[in-house]
């Protein structure tokens, strides 16, 4: 539920969690005593909805004081007025904010009611954080299976690391190109001709097929900002002849506009890079976008991705400099990377800093350079590099080609000699995997969202490094990996052999639901 406008109308959603009176304007609805009879009928119960708020069918009272809270339960039956019909036959009814919740702010953003980026703008920061913190403690408990009965649970998990950057903290935002712009309900009626029905910009929630059109995203950089209006400004002139592309009929070249904000090492001034993503290899047809954005100072990339599926990925499988150099350029932790069109960079270099010292404090390190590390899920290196100081050896393993290449680079760029990148699909390691390196002292593992492959978790219970440090985008996977590790995996007989000592959500994406996690992990 993004914005919640705090006098308007909406529909009704029985989840709404952030909603703290709701009124049933007079003849619209009001909640049943009786579950059967509200399942019989959709029709109204008529006049004074307040009063019918007393009896509630979970047997609980609430009195008519208007400030009273109300929230619906799940599986909670209602009884309301069906106002109209929306698509699919859904009924629509319509409730009104008397008061906003406590935790309720204004969205600062003016997309924020409808965009699919931010969805929790006009809900507090402070709430936004307490939310975070519950869901990982939640997910621990319930899907981790880590009791909060026993007396070391509290000394485990750790309160969130807040950002305190909470906007314009994105150094990489990806914009959809689209034949069908997304229109608010009111707007709906409205006749767009030819062009006018394009849009660019990001999907709205649930629609793969419509865009919603994004002048300026108060999540990415100032500069960023800037290049995007430029686009704006000229992409459907006529005479450019440039058409999104549709995800119906497959024609059209434009397919996304990815936007990446590094740095300049020497000035610490920002840089951008520019990507348009395209159906086809047609540069003579970018040429005039190419020429307006290259005004700007900061922009010293323009890259071309070609990719001729019919998927929504932004990864070409072809990939050309229009303008500039191919990478950007940004720090952390005193290191310089390089970072190309399609390399995972930590998308929120601010918070990185903390996430990264973060990581290195949970490593434990010993500093005296005798220490193996094994750094899963590498991506750029940025991890194992801003540890290579203090060990051995760092063994990173990633399975897009560009970002080893990148990490490979970086180790030069940075003047260290002792990490080895090597690109392999960690879904599908075989037994020969873990012949190349020696046995790990330290083990950093930061999968994707899915977490890691069962033959993975395998692979460490066997190996049995003595320390692990699990970075996890997704919580959910993150605890299931927990379990997996501390607890074994008992439909396939495998004992777990590590013990959690701590967790410490980061929040590294205000104002969106995504939660970072740092666990250590200790052999048992
Ligand atoms: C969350 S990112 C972490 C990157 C890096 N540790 C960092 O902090 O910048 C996850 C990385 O895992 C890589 N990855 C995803 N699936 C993989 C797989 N099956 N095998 C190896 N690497 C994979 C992605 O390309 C991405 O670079």
């Amino acid at each position: 539920m993004a914005a919640i406008p705090s006098h308007g109308f909406r529909l009704l959603t029985t989840t709404h969690p952030w909603l703290r009176n709701v009124h049933f304007s007079s003849s619209l609805a009001s909640f049943s005593q009786h579950p059967q009879k509200a399942q019989a009928s959709n029709l109204s119960l008529g006049q004074n909805s307040n009063k019918k708020r007393n009896n509630n069918n979970d047997g609980t009272k609430t009195n008519d004081n208007k400030t009273e809270s109300y929230f619906p339960k799940r599986g909670q039956i209602l009884e309301l007025e069906c106002e109209s019909l929306a698509f699919k036959g859904k009924g629509v009814t319509k409730v009104k904010t008397i008061s906003p919740h406590w935790d309720f702010v204004d969205a600062p953003c003016e997309y924020a009611s409808c965009c699919g980026g931010c969805k929790t703008q006009n809900l507090s920061y402070e709430a936004q954080l307490r939310a975070k913190e519950q869901q990982v403690r939640e997910l621990v408990i319930h899907v981790g299976k880590f009791s909060d009965k026993s007396p070391e649970f509290s000394s485990i998990m750790k309160p969130i690391v807040p950002c305190d950057m909470q906007f314009h903290y994105r150094n990489k935002m990806e914009f959809s190109f689209g034949s069908k712009k997304w229109l608010p309900k009111e707007s709906l009626h409205e006749k767009l001709d030819g062009n006018e029905t394009y849009a660019l910009g990001l999907h709205a929630p649930g629609c793969f097929d419509k865009v919603l059109n994004i002048e300026k995203c108060l999540l990415q950089s100032e500069p960023a900002n800037k290049i995007l209006a430029t686009v704006q400004e000229s992409w459907r002139e006529p005479g450019l002849g440039l058409s999104p592309y549709d995800v119906y009929s497959h024609g059209g070249f434009l397919k996304h506009l990815v936007l990446r904000t590094g740095r300049n090492i020497e000035s610490g001034l920002p840089e951008m890079m520019v990507n348009f993503v395209t159906s086809s290899y047609k540069p003579e047809l970018l040429k005039p976008l190419v020429a307006k954005i290259a005004v700007l100072p900061e922009v010293v990339s323009i890259m071309n991705n070609v990719n001729t599926s019919v998927g929504n990925t932004s990864m070409g499988e072809e990939e050309y400099t229009l303008l500039g150099k191919s990478t950007i350029t940004e720090t952390l932790r005193g290191l310089t990377f390089q970072i190309s069109a399609n390399s995972f960079f930590q998308t929120n270099t601010h918070q990185a800093e903390v996430l990264y010292k973060l990581i290195e404090d949970y490593a434990a390190l010993r500093g005296d350079g005798s220490e193996v590390v094994l750094d899963l899920f590498c991506g750029t290196g940025t991890i194992g590099l801003t540890l290579a100081k203090k060990v051995q050896h760092v063994y990173g393993y990633e399975v897009v080609a560009q970002a080893v290449n990148d990490a490979r680079r970086n180790a030069k760029l940075n003047g260290i000699d002792n990490a080895t990148f090597v690109q392999g699909d960690l879904n599908k390691i075989g037994e020969n995997f873990g012949k190349d390196f020696p046995k790990p002292d330290i083990i950093i593992s930061d999968p994707n969202r899915p977490g890691m492959h069962m033959k993975l978790i395998k692979f460490l219970l066997k190996l049995r490094a003595p320390r692990i440090v699990y970075v996890s985008c997704n919580p959910a996977t993150c605890a299931r990996d927990l379990d997996y590790l501390c607890h074994g995996v008992e439909e396939q007989n495998i004992k777990g052999c590590y013990k959690l000592k701590r967790v410490q959500p980061v929040d590294m994406f205000p104002h969106t639901p995504h939660i970072e996690c740092v666990c250590q992990l200790e052999l048992s």
